[in-house]
């Protein structure tokens, strides 16, 4: 399972967690202005936003999971199993993208969540694998911008849906206006502390501090990570401080992180919390932990050519960092 958040405290921070039982070899991988796109149905694109995330590369095309580019538009793909649902048949009248051409098509065209709106509604996506060895990934996915709104966008059997999402938090089964609609059952939740509403006449003692968030829960399934995010999101200090603000993100995104030993698949394999990341969307900066690294890295747009037309990508850190001190 996966969790997407948007955080604005004063910059805007998009990013997630990428929880799997396996890795696919991703680097950060950033994509040049002048890189060619290459479409499978629609003509390419060859001159076009910078784009930096998280990809596989195959074939010098770079299979994002998540990105942002340089404009200030960010977008992730996150598991939607038995949901999902693509086009078999052409559209005579909209962009026919694949799945995994998706977070190229809107991200080499789009500044903002406004653009993204009206290219997503003109576009079909298609069943086309990337290979017969790389399926069809399952996905929803969430975007957000520099005004710190969200939008989702899930293609069900019914069609593509695109949701507004006021509460900046994604991530995988049910839709989301399920996902969205599981927050009423916890609207009593505070981080103040509480009063007896139990009963008055039966003596009952805050034995600690946080009572308030008793409820909130634990789980790591997906209902209980969305709760759990949009609360910690929602209820997260806002600093001036640029630094400080990364930092709270992180501890949002952790708040949400799969340990090993806890959630065993089918396969026997254990679901883990392989990266986390972050998009300062008004930096154009890109940061990220692992499970075995929490020491935050730093990868800056600015610091390359972006006028080049070749694939530039970083192999991710996953040693742990210890500062010894004596
Ligand atoms: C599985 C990933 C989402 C994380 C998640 O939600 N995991 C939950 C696992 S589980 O259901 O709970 O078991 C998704 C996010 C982006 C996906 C990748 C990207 O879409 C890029 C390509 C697309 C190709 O079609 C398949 C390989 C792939 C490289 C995808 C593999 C996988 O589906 C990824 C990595």
């Amino acid at each position: 399972m996966c969790t997407s958040i948007i955080f604005s405290p004063k910059n805007h921070y998009f990013g997630r967690n990428l929880d799997l039982d396996i890795s696919y070899g991703q680097k950060v991988v950033i994509t040049p202005r002048n890189y060619q796109f290459d479409f499978r149905k629609e003509n390419s694109i060859s001159h076009h936003f910078a784009i930096i995330g998280i990809a596989l590369v195959a074939n010098d095309y770079p299979l994002y999971f998540d990105a942002a580019n340089e404009a200030g538009l960010g977008m992730a793909g996150l598991n939607y199993p038995g949901n999902a649902y693509y086009q078999e048949t052409l559209s005579l009248t909209k962009a026919n993208i694949s799945p995994f051409e998706f977070i190229p098509w809107v991200l080499s065209q789009c500044s903002n969540l406004t653009e993204a709106e009206a290219l997503i509604v003109k576009t079909n996506l298609v069943a086309i694998n990337f290979s017969e060895k790389m399926p069809l990934a399952s996905l929803h996915w969430l975007l957000a911008d520099k005004t710190g709104q969200a939008l989702v966008v899930e293609a069900d059997r019914d069609g593509l849906h695109l949701y507004h999402n006021e509460v900046g938090v994604l991530t995988n089964n049910p839709q989301f206006p399920k996902q969205r609609f599981a927050l009423n059952i916890y609207r009593n939740l505070s981080v103040q502390p509480t009063a007896n509403t139990f009963a008055s006449n039966i003596d009952l003692t805050p034995y600690s501090s946080g009572m308030g968030s008793v409820n909130l829960p634990g789980g790591l399934d997906s209902v209980s990570r969305f709760v759990r995010a949009t609360f910690n999101l929602h209820h997260a200090p806002k600093s001036e401080n640029n630094a400080e603000n990364i930092n709270t993100y992180f501890h949002i995104l952790k708040s949400v992180e799969q340990q090993k030993g806890l959630n065993k698949l089918d396969n026997g394999q254990d679901e883990f919390t392989i990266y986390s990341d972050c998009f300062d969307l008004d930096q154009n900066c890109f940061y990220y932990t692992t499970y075995n690294n929490s020491q935050i890295s730093q990868v800056s747009l600015a610091h390359e050519d972006l006028e080049d037309s070749n694939l530039i990508s970083y192999s991710i850190s996953d040693q742990p960092n210890f500062r010894e001190v004596n």
